[in-house]
């Protein structure tokens, strides 16, 4: 029902995390596309390849109010569409079809064709924004016709002065919804990791995350993407220094405990991080709606004592130990709500909307892909929702959740030092530390989740143009204000 995210096992880990991608078929066999309607063949003479995907196990296509969706799986990757073997294209009274191949057909409604052409009357360039009104498409629209040209399938649709719209094959392979295509953004890959990582944990250079040219600062987004957190090495051990690292990704996210906060063991916020207490291995804010993206930490010093050693886990990782060992538990941390609170201080009181919480492990709604672990024991509430039949078999799952968190090959232990700088994503990687005495100083802030991630797309247009992209940037008027009107995630 739930798919761990799409991972490459990190050579020399204890356990091989596969991916499975089920091939699944929608594709109407050509026969029947071509008896039933239009056929236009592209304009060159030779036929597309015939190439034939694997058609292993398919998941079930059709999901029931009561059943869990099932989630379209992806067929594997397309070849990029060459101008010598362009795609079949026909069309009925709903829908025109492209044939990629003799196996792989996608089916886009006439009526979701018009309303995502992109042509300059009906999509803003500069502004990305829809100009046209939707909702004057009449509900039975049809193509005069539908073609195959080099550069993608154009459209002529029937108005008073013909409107024809442009597609490119590589946006509508990557938006075939029927069935799904190439759905992987290029650099979406993760890595899971044990405590193995601490062979060599993800490190970018301070001068290179500073430098203008942006090139390190995407190296550094981009291994948080990849592993869940990234160290920066070589920056000046101040508070001032760390703030303008910070601000390097996006603005930081304030909250009651502030905007950047530089602290001790002193209590100075109603909360145990500001304790010498040991923590177990969290993410923060399961208090709010929506818990920070990103946490940075950087410790600043720390004399006349010892311990305070910081934690990391991988919570992907530990998520697809349990998926595979434990399947019911991790169906129980993926279904049941779990409320939390901040309460310390007496001008606030943080339960997030709604008040019963999210589930331990949080899913993608359409692919099914695990995208977030929101757990702090301490910070949890009174579970007062639960069916009591779930009671005991709820605290059977977190006891082992909990095993499987501090098991020593999923824990990896790090004494930080004034000069490195850690970031984590606080949607997948747990963060503790371990009690300590003496005086110790650490600095950092939050960064929000869709601020991360916008900088990330940016800079991996940039650095890592993916196939629509890179297929489109000579169509004319395509690449506007530094962003192509194609781009896969708009
Ligand atoms: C602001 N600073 C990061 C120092 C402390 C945040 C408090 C941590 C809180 N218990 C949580 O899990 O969200
Ligand atoms: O003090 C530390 O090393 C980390 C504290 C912590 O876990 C937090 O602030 O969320």
């Amino acid at each position: 029902m739930f798919k761990s995210p799409a991972v490459r096992p990190l050579l020399g880990l204890t356990r091989r995390c596969q991916f499975t991608a089920l091939s699944l078929s929608h594709a109407t066999s050509t026969s029947q596309i071509l008896q039933t309607s239009r056929i236009s063949y592209p304009s060159q003479k030779q036929k597309r390849t015939i190439t034939t995907y694997p058609v292993r196990s398919a998941a079930s296509a059709t999901a029931t109010a009561t059943q869990s969706p099932s989630y379209p799986v992806e067929v594997q990757r397309l070849p990029d569409v060459e101008a010598d073997d362009l795609p079949i294209t026909s069309q009925d009274g709903k829908m025109v079809a492209v044939g990629w191949d003799t196996r792989t057909w996608s089916r886009y409604h006439h009526i979701w064709l018009r309303d995502h052409c992109r042509c300059p009357k009906c999509f803003h360039a500069v502004t990305k924004q829809r100009l046209f009104n939707t909702f004057e498409i009449p509900k039975d629209i049809v193509p005069l016709r539908a073609e195959s040209k080099d550069n993608g399938l154009k459209v002529t649709w029937p108005s008073k002065e013909p409107h024809v719209s442009l597609y490119p094959w590589s946006w509508l392979q990557r938006n075939s919804y029927d069935p799904p295509l190439n759905r992987r953004l290029a650099y979406d890959e993760k890595i899971l990791w044990g405590s193995r990582i601490q062979q060599a944990p993800p490190t970018v250079a301070y001068e290179d995350v500073m430098a203008a040219d942006d090139r390190g600062l995407y190296k550094w987004l981009h291994n948080v993407h990849t592993f869940g957190f990234s160290f920066v090495s070589g920056v000046p051990a101040t508070p001032e220094a760390t703030e303008e690292l910070a601000t390097r990704i996006a603005f930081i996210r304030e909250t009651q405990y502030g905007k950047f906060w530089d602290f001790t063991s002193d209590l100075a916020k109603g909360d145990t991080a500001y304790t010498t207490l040991a923590l177990g291995a969290h993410t923060d804010n399961t208090y709010f709606t929506d818990p920070c993206g990103l946490q940075l930490f950087h410790l600043l010093s720390h004399t006349e004592g010892t311990g305070g050693a910081t934690l990391l886990v991988d919570g992907f990782y530990v998520a697809s130990i349990m998926k595979e060992l434990h399947p019911e538990a991790y169906e129980l941390l993926s279904r049941i709500p779990v409320p939390a609170h901040a309460a310390g201080e007496e001008s606030s009181l943080y339960t997030p909307a709604p008040s019963s919480g999210y589930p331990v492990l949080g899913h993608d709604t359409i692919t099914g892909e695990l995208v977030q672990v929101r757990w702090n024991n301490d910070d949890r509430s009174v579970m007062n929702h639960i069916s009591p039949d779930l009671v005991e078999k709820w605290y059977d799952a977190i006891r082992l959740w909990n095993k499987c968190l501090t098991s020593p090959d999923s824990e990896y232990w790090v004494q930080l030092q004034p000069g490195t700088v850690i970031v984590v994503d606080n949607h997948r990687v747990l963060h503790g530390r371990s009690s300590f005495n003496g005086k110790r100083r650490m600095c950092g802030a939050y960064i929000g989740g869709d601020e991360y991630r916008s900088k990330l797309a940016v800079l991996s247009e940039k650095f890592a143009p993916d196939a629509i992209v890179q297929s489109t940037k000579d169509i004319p008027d395509t690449q506007v204000n530094g962003r192509n009107i194609w781009s896969a995630a708009l």
